[in-house]
């Protein structure tokens, strides 16, 4: 066994939040931090750097832990995908560049659990200082942060003004800033990409810290178990090509793999549900019934239609020749399809009256995409898809190792529509996504409804279509919850509970769903994790 040298802080995992935690706690220059990533790749990465790379990453196991979930009554007894980032950037270099913060209820929600300290109003400013964006008001965006935020141009694909003009007749308005004073209405993507390319945690915050003397970060270093004495975390034991090594942290150890591997090190390490390691020949070490507990995403059946007018849609012009124009144009420009999200539009709205803020969406592609052996490639057949979900599901699931082997993936179970919430949530979704294709000027050149089908009617028939097709929206959360109940797995200062010297930051943190996508959530908990840190570091300084 290789022994390092102590660190003040070693960070596992560089995904959205690790590569942020490393990134600030070494900025100063005065703490020594150990970075770990499981991953050999950065960013890099050929089909990282380029947005449409999205489909090819999402089943490439260079870059992806490749998970699938239990069949369970939910899905219809199949297995679904649940893709992770694995390699510098985490699932921020692999994933859709939507970014969303949520609605503000969202945060004072988490405060109202009694996680103090992540109100809206404490939060908008780290979600200020954070981005660099160029539109909104300056009441709600930043300017100056390290991390581009873009506006997907509206004029670029004609479908969409239709789409625009017939939400509007719905009483949807356009919205030009969905991440402002109000997440309601149709309005174009903000992406975390600029000129072409992928804005990950990896090219944002870990690149420019690269040549610091004081941050270690190492690749294909695999995480095993982290090492306690007594109620103290004091390093983690992990291995390089099979080596096995251990890293010793004088402060801290920052537990940051994400909603599925930071509960598994955890369990891996004998934190967790006694009973349950001990059947799995673990020993336990401090019993937390919540690790692995209170999973939650987003449950997102995939809306699909024709559209009969031509070059409406992605499908003219994103094949065969006209796909190779679009890569010289890409190539020269970093414009067009290529340099584009796949989901450049999106509604928020309340599925109901009564309700303060919207609680569903819908993202719409403007293309059909089928499966090529693993890989999506653009349909020949021209078509809308709509990815469509309930924005706060309350379902929850789990996620716990099976054995005492690092390398042996989790069991991950959702437990979808679990809830009347969900279930009557998710059909209404549904019939809103065909209202909005049934309004002009939408309505002239939508064809035939391809999924779910217009024979499918009643409620039984929809949430059935549901059960046995939706995917997720790729959102895991809630694994490693923040809060103070007996579930709760950290405080609202992301310790481990009962145990000094251990934090969590990352997605598994967030006790409820965010609404919308989970990306710009997680970056801002790594930095508020960072921040958090060099204060306790800075007042042990003074005193
Ligand atoms: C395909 C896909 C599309 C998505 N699209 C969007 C989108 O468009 N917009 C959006 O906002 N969100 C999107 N998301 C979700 C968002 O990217 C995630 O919520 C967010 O990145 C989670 O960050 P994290 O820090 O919790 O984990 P991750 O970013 O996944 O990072 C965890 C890191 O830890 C490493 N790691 C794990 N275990 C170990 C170990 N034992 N030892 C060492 N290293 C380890 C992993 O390799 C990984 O690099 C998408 C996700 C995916 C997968």
């Amino acid at each position: 066994m290789k022994s390092d040298a102590t660190y003040d802080y070693i960070v596992v995992g560089a995904g959205s939040a690790g590569a942020v935690v490393a990134s600030r706690l070494s900025e100063g220059g005065q703490h020594r931090v150990l970075l770990l990533e499981a991953g050999t790749e950065g960013s890099n990465f050929f089909w990282s750097k380029v947005p449409v790379g999205v489909a090819k990453m999402i089943d490439d196991p260079a870059v992806n832990w490749c998970y699938s979930s239990e069949p369970d009554e939910g899905s219809g007894g199949r297995r679904i995908a649940v893709p992770r980032g694995r390699m510098l950037g985490g699932s921020s270099s692999i994933n859709g560049m939507v970014y969303i913060r949520g609605q503000a209820q969202d945060y004072d929600h988490w405060a109202q659990l009694g996680n103090r300290g992540w109100s809206f109003q404490d939060v908008l400013p780290i979600f200020k200082r954070m981005e660099r964006f160029e539109g909104g008001s300056d009441e709600f965006r930043g300017r100056d942060g390290i991390l581009p935020v873009t506006h997907t141009p509206r004029n670029k694909v004609p479908l969409l003004e239709k789409m625009i003009e017939a939400a509007e007749k719905m009483g949807l308005p356009y919205n030009p800033d969905q991440n402002g004073a109000t997440q309601e209405g149709i309005g174009m993507s903000q992406v975390t990409i600029t000129r072409g390319r992928r804005q990950s945690t990896a090219f944002c915050y870990l690149d420019p810290a690269r040549g610091r003397a004081n941050l270690q970060i190492d690749q294909g270093a695999i995480a095993e178990s982290l090492i306690l004495e007594g109620r103290r975390c004091v390093g983690v034991r992990y291995s390089v090509n099979g080596e096995k090594r251990e890293a010793r942290a004088a402060r801290e150890v920052i537990v940051s793999g994400g909603s599925i591997n930071s509960p598994k090190l955890l369990e891996l390490s004998g934190i967790g549900q006694s009973e349950r390691l001990r059947a799995l020949g673990i020993a336990p070490v401090h019993e937390l019934p919540g690790v692995g507990e209170n999973l939650r995403d987003h449950y997102s059946p995939r809306m699909k239609f024709e559209i009969t007018g031509k070059n409406l849609t992605f499908n003219d012009n994103a094949r065969g020749w006209r796909l190779a124009r679009e890569a010289v144009k890409y190539a020269l420009f970093r414009e067009g399809f290529l340099a584009s999200t796949s989901v450049p539009i999106r509604l928020y709205f309340r599925t109901r009256v009564g309700l303060d803020s919207p609680d569903a969406t819908i993202s719409i592609a403007p293309f059909l995409y089928e499966m090529v052996g693993k890989e999506r490639r653009v349909s020949a057949q021209k078509g809308i898809t709509m990815n469509v979900n309930v924005l706060r599901s309350e379902s929850t699931g789990s996620v716990h190792i099976k054995s005492a082997d690092p390398h042996e993936p989790p069991a991950i179970r959702f437990n979808f529509l679990s809830t009347e919430h969900d279930r009557i949530g998710i059909v209404n979704v549904l019939r809103k996504g065909r209202e909005l294709m049934a309004t002009s000027p939408l309505k002239e050149v939508t064809g035939r409804e391809i999924a779910p089908g217009a024979h499918l009617q009643s409620d039984a028939e929809l949430l059935e279509w549901v059960r046995n097709n939706a995917e997720t929206t790729y959102h895991p959360v809630g694994t490693c919850k923040m809060g103070n109940d007996p579930r709760a797995v950290v405080d609202p200062e992301l310790r481990v509970h009962g145990l000094a010297g251990l934090r969590v930051a990352d997605a598994s943190i967030m006790p409820t769903l965010t609404s919308g996508n989970t990306n710009a959530p997680t970056i801002m908990i790594g930095e508020k994790c960072a921040a958090m840190i060099l204060a306790t570091a800075a007042t042990a300084r003074a005193a």
